[in-house]
């Protein structure tokens, strides 16, 4: 497989397969919106239009990274939304990175988000689907996040080396800029539990698709066929 690592500013055409990547932590509070019952995440453009969706959809939860603000239910945290019921709501989601990062790619024939959550479902389905090439969007700092650049390297790894093992690009993660600020209390919006959470290899089976529906990118979990019905590897 053919794998290039872009920085969302670094992104000059639509690639045809795109796996965006954001660890800490937007991609990782997507994984556990659907683990606690989200249908679906809309991915929003800015701010504003995330209120505008709330305002025609008063029962989709509006999610926002930083500290609570008005208008918005949830913030991009994954230790706050696990203890929330999601059940069949539909979740709007705007953050600095990963929301912008996938909004980037969405002319790509397929655009998966991903964290270490989610990671060897997403390798699987790269797999199954035979892609020979693929953009890694690291969305975080330029394109030089170390937690989104380890686990898009794992992911590549992983989709074409069964014997791949995490725990030096875990380590990476562990040590990352992003969660020193977030285990400081320089990022708001926080849970205790967010690094540990965001760190937690293949916590969830299913990947997760982006695609546009009615000029909307929609973020939906994809079940993946089970290893003994992988033949790859
Ligand atoms: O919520 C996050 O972790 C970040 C934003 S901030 O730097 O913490 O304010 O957003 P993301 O798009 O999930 O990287
Ligand atoms: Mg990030």
């Amino acid at each position: 497989m053919d794998a290039r690592f872009l920085g969302i500013d670094e992104l000059v055409e639509a690639p045809s397969v795109a796996v965006v990547v954001d660890v800490m932590r937007a991609f990782t509070v997507a994984a556990w919106a659907f683990a606690q019952g989200a249908e679906k995440i809309v991915l929003a453009e800015s701010l504003d239009a995330a209120l505008a969706l709330k305002a025609r959809h008063p029962d989709w939860v509006a999610l926002k990274d930083g500290p609570p603000a008005p208008g918005f239910d949830a913030v991009n945290s994954p230790g706050l939304l696990r203890s929330v019921d999601l059940g069949g709501r539909t979740v709007v989601q705007k953050t600095t990175a990963g929301t912008v990062g996938a909004l980037a790619v969405k002319e790509a024939s397929l655009v998966l988000c991903a964290g270490f959550v989610v990671a060897e479902a997403t390798a699987r389905l790269l797999r199954t689907r035979e892609c020979d090439s693929v953009t890694f969007v690291v969305t975080g700092e330029g394109g030089r996040a170390e937690e989104d650049l380890a686990c898009a390297q794992y992911i590549a790894r992983r989709a074409t080396e069964s014997g791949t093992d995490a725990a030096e690009f875990l380590r990476r993660a562990a040590e990352s800029r992003a969660a020193a600020e977030l285990a400081e209390g320089v990022r708001q919006g926080v849970h205790p539990d967010d690094v540990a959470l965001c760190l937690e290899l293949d916590r969830f089976s299913f990947a997760m698709v982006a695609a546009l529906e009615d000029s909307l990118m929609i973020l939906r979990p994809c079940a993946v066929p089970s290893p003994a019905a992988d033949a790859s590897i």
